[in-house]
């Protein structure tokens, strides 16, 4: 064993164990009134950090209302653990905007989501503008486009509202989030792949195809939610042991590129058999891989399997974890339902993304020593986490109803045009240089989804319900009856 391994085994043992105990042991005594992380001696906030880490997204904005919408955390001694947590507009137009060259994503991001390290996801500056130039191309494609609208529809016409037609005559209930998850698989591959992976099909005995691919993608995003909490040092060390979440990541990166290969390969066999691409009609594929295959920049095979992957989250985990919270804002809300169906308002499927934005935080890394325009000092290495959750919750952004629901709160005040706001106030696509360059097709395809289900049933709500987000890099809603 080299000794920097046992200096990480023994970091990671500390740090699992030890503050547990000390947080649990220490927080009845505790003198600290209000909900700010208790800063301990060695260990700082991490125990904090963890004793929330089931909610963190609420606690996180709970935190920066207290402290005026940033907050500077530190890790244990020798973690090298230094964040600026904010939900400050002003902060993040700084970072994404006019001083974004100083605000990469840096390495350890790029190494926290492994299964993607070489993909414009986890990329910055120079080597990610190739890249990002050839995505922009594919997703403007008016064929690529088009043949998703249709593609859209059909799923939407001939597997989600016969679903739901069966699950209502039969009075079932069911979980949205699930529904959402294997509707938004099918659609993000199809287009990808050229293949209906048919995760949405059903028998009458209600049993479905199984999940472990999209389970997989859960696995990558929960994974990399805890391994942004805790040192790097300890998941790392995890890692090398094979153990805890780290070994279950291990099993989901397996089926994910055993998925990637697969699909590869059944595409390869519709073209060699001259057979037609599940996206269109005609013979001319338009599905993305061919993009990709056909490019000599993509010829490394795992090269090529991280861009799909990337691809496969990017179009499913967004629309499908944006969805179910659509639809339960929705069923608390009749009054929005019927203005949709007598205007079939395209408002409500894109505006929860204040409140439930899906990638619910984003990460930064601070290349050079700045002020913040809050005042704030970062130094060099510091991590910048920026919380989205949060900042569609304070109330000082959105006013006294900021966590209410109300789409009218978009509208001008004559309610003929959409009001003005800034990506850095409403950053759920992103905002600057690195905005979501596919951010028109989420919206056709949940307008598609929300006015075709809201025109066909009525949504409720299982009584007594908890429902929470998950804790993960996704907000994925996570029910509990
Ligand atoms: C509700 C739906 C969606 C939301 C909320 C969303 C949001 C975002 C956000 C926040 C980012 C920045 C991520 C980061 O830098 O950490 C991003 C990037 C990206 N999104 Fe989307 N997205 C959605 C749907 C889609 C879809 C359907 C596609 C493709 C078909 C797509 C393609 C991309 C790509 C390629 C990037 C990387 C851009 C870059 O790094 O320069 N997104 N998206």
């Amino acid at each position: 064993m080299s000794s920097s391994f046992s200096q990480e085994l023994l970091i990671s043992t500390l740090v699992l164990l030890v503050p547990m105990y000390f947080y649990f042991r220490c927080s009845s005594r505790s003198k600290n009134p209000t909900m700010l992380p208790t800063n301990w001696p060695i260990l700082h906030m991490l125990p904090s950090f963890l004793a929330n880490s089931h909610n963190l997204h609420d606690y996180l904005s709970i935190v920066l209302a207290e402290s005026g919408h940033n907050f500077k955390a530190h890790g244990p001694v020798g973690s090298r653990m230094r964040l600026l947590i904010t939900c400050d507009p002003a902060n993040v137009r700084h970072i994404f905007t006019t001083n974004y060259t100083n605000f990469p994503k840096g390495a350890e991001f790029a190494a926290i989501f492994d299964i993607m390290a070489s993909s414009l996801f986890t990329i910055d500056g120079a080597p990610s503008l190739r890249p990002r130039a050839k995505i922009q191309s594919v997703l403007s494609s008016p064929r690529l486009v088009a043949s998703m609208a249709t593609c859209c529809r059909d799923k939407v016409e001939n597997g989600l509202l016969p679903l739901f037609s069966h699950l209502a005559s039969t009075g079932t209930r069911f979980d949205m989030q699930e529904v959402f998850s294997r509707f938004m698989f099918d659609l993000a591959a199809t287009p990808l792949f050229g293949v209906d992976p048919g995760l949405l099909s059903f028998s009458l005995d209600m049993s479905m195809p199984p999940m472990d691919v999209a389970v997989a993608m859960d696995t990558v995003m929960e994974v990399g939610f805890i391994r942004q909490l805790i040192p790097a040092s300890c998941w790392k060390a995890m890692r090398r042991l094979n153990i805890g979440s780290e070994r279950k990541l291990h099993t989901a990166h397996t089926v994910l590129r055993r998925f990637a290969a697969e699909m590869i390969e059944e595409r390869s066999k519709i073209t060699l058999n001259g057979g037609r691409c599940a996206l269109s009609n005609d013979d001319e594929h338009e599905d993305i891989l061919s993009s990709y295959i056909n490019d000599p920049e993509y010829t490394d095979n795992d090269f090529l399997h991280e861009v799909l992957l990337s691809f496969m989250l990017a179009g499913r985990d967004t629309i499908g974890t944006t969805l179910p919270w659509v639809f339960y804002n929705l069923a608390q809300n009749p009054g929005i339902v019927s203005i949709i169906r007598s205007q079939l308002s395209p408002i409500a499927s894109r505006k929860p993304l204040r409140l439930y934005p899906s990638a619910p935080i984003e990460r930064k890394t601070v290349a050079a020593a700045d002020i913040m325009p809050s005042g704030h000092e970062v130094k060099v290495g510091d991590t910048i986490l920026i919380s989205l959750h949060s900042m569609g919750r304070m109330e000082d952004l959105w006013g006294k109803e900021c966590v209410s629901y109300n789409p009218n709160r978009w509208l001008s005040k004559d309610g003929n045009t959409l009001r003005y706001v800034p990506s850095h106030k409403f950053l759920a696509f992103n905002s600057g240089s690195r905005i979501c360059p596919g951010k028109e097709i989420p919206v056709m395809q949940m307008k598609t989804v929300v006015v075709t289900v809201l025109w066909n049933f009525d949504v409720e709500v299982v009584e007594g319900q908890i429902i929470q987000p998950k804790p993960s890099c996704i907000l994925q809603m996570k029910m509990d009856l």
